[in-house]
């Protein structure tokens, strides 16, 4: 991410806001939260190493970024990085719940204490941030933004049964708070994404799965943190204020249709088009 100024918004779109973003320090996090700061905004970033965050904030806007180390899973972690950042700041205006992942394993070797580990990671973590943002911070204030980042494409999740499941129930948290808070002007909203070429996707799954994840998606690659990043962005800025309760999938059209199009069964033209029935 080169230069000061973002190459899609214009200056200070999100001056005066402050955002809240979990796993700041890497990937899809630190990129959200270096856009968020070109824009104006002030981030308070956590994560659970200060090295990573340390990292974010050199390469921010001097003063524009607050590196706070917390693990979100943690209750007295989250009430003091939340109480923190209402001293400092003043308000939250945006939550984006970044942090997060799972394993890939079959299912038949998953173990109760992985379950619990990718449930607790992302739904209950979720869950956490979500209610101790809202009651502290958005509710009194009577508005606010929450972003979850979900998982495409939205049919099983092979090899990640677990974190499919999270997802499903974090995109229906989104849903229902939608309804809920709505009365507070609260906005709730799911993110859902395909393959996207951070560092740890790279380093975490085998190459010949990466590729088959990318020739599996009409449009034949993965997606960049940066595209994730302008797409949050664009939520918090006054053009996200009609989004509530949706989930906006962004995977290359894997959602539609897993697999470029036409299939090599469909190689000959002729193979394409139905005769037509006069
Ligand atoms: C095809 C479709 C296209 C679909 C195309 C869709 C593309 C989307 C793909 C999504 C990509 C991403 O999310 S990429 C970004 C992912 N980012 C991350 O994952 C970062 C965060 N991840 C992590 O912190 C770790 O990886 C994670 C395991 C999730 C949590 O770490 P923890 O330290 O909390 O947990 P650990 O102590 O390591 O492990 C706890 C237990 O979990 C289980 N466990 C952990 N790793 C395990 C493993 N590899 N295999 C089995 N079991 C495991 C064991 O029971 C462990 O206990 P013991 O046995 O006692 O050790
Ligand atoms: N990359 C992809 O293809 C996709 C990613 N996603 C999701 O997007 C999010 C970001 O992924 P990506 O940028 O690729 O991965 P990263 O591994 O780079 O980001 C995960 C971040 O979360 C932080 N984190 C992990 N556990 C905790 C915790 N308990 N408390 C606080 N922070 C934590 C990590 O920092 P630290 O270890 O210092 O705590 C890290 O900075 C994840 O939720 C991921 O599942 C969704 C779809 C696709």
């Amino acid at each position: 991410m080169p230069g000061t100024a973002s190459s899609v918004f214009r200056d200070g779109l999100l001056d005066g806001q402050v955002a809240l973003i979990s796993g700041a320090g890497s990937g899809i996090g630190r990129a959200t939260a270096i856009e968020f700061a070109r824009l104006g905004a002030t981030v308070v970033g956590c994560g659970r190493s200060t090295e990573k965050l340390d990292e974010t904030a050199a390469l921010c806007p001097p003063g524009r970024f607050d590196a706070v180390a917390c693990d979100v899973r943690e209750e007295d972690q989250v009430e003091a990085l939340v109480d923190g950042a209402l001293e400092r700041h003043e308000r939250i205006d945006v939550l984006f719940n970044n942090a997060g992942g799972q394993f890939m394993a079959p299912a038949e070797t998953v173990s109760m204490k992985g379950w619990r580990t990718i449930l607790r990671l992302n739904l209950e973590s979720v869950w956490l941030m979500t209610s101790t943002v809202a009651n502290r911070a958005m509710i009194p204030q009577q508005s606010g933004k929450i972003i979850r980042i979900t998982g495409s494409p939205h049919n099983g999740f092979p090899l990640m049964a677990h974190g499919g499941v999270a997802r499903a129930g974090e995109e229906n948290l989104m849903r229902g708070l939608a309804v809920e808070w709505a009365r507070y002007g609260i906005r709730c909203l799911s993110v859902a994404c395909g393959p996207v070429l951070t560092e740890t996707f790279k380093g975490k799954y085998p190459i010949d799965v990466q590729q088959a994840m990318h020739s599996q998606t009409p449009l034949g690659r993965a997606g960049t943190e940066e595209e994730v990043a302008w797409m949050i962005a664009f939520l918090a800025s006054p053009g996200g204020d009609w989004h509530t309760g949706s989930v906006i999938t962004m995977d290359g059209g894997m959602d539609c249709y897993r697999g470029a199009f036409p299939p090599k069964e469909y190689a000959d033209e002729a193979a394409r088009t139905e005769e037509r029935r006069t």
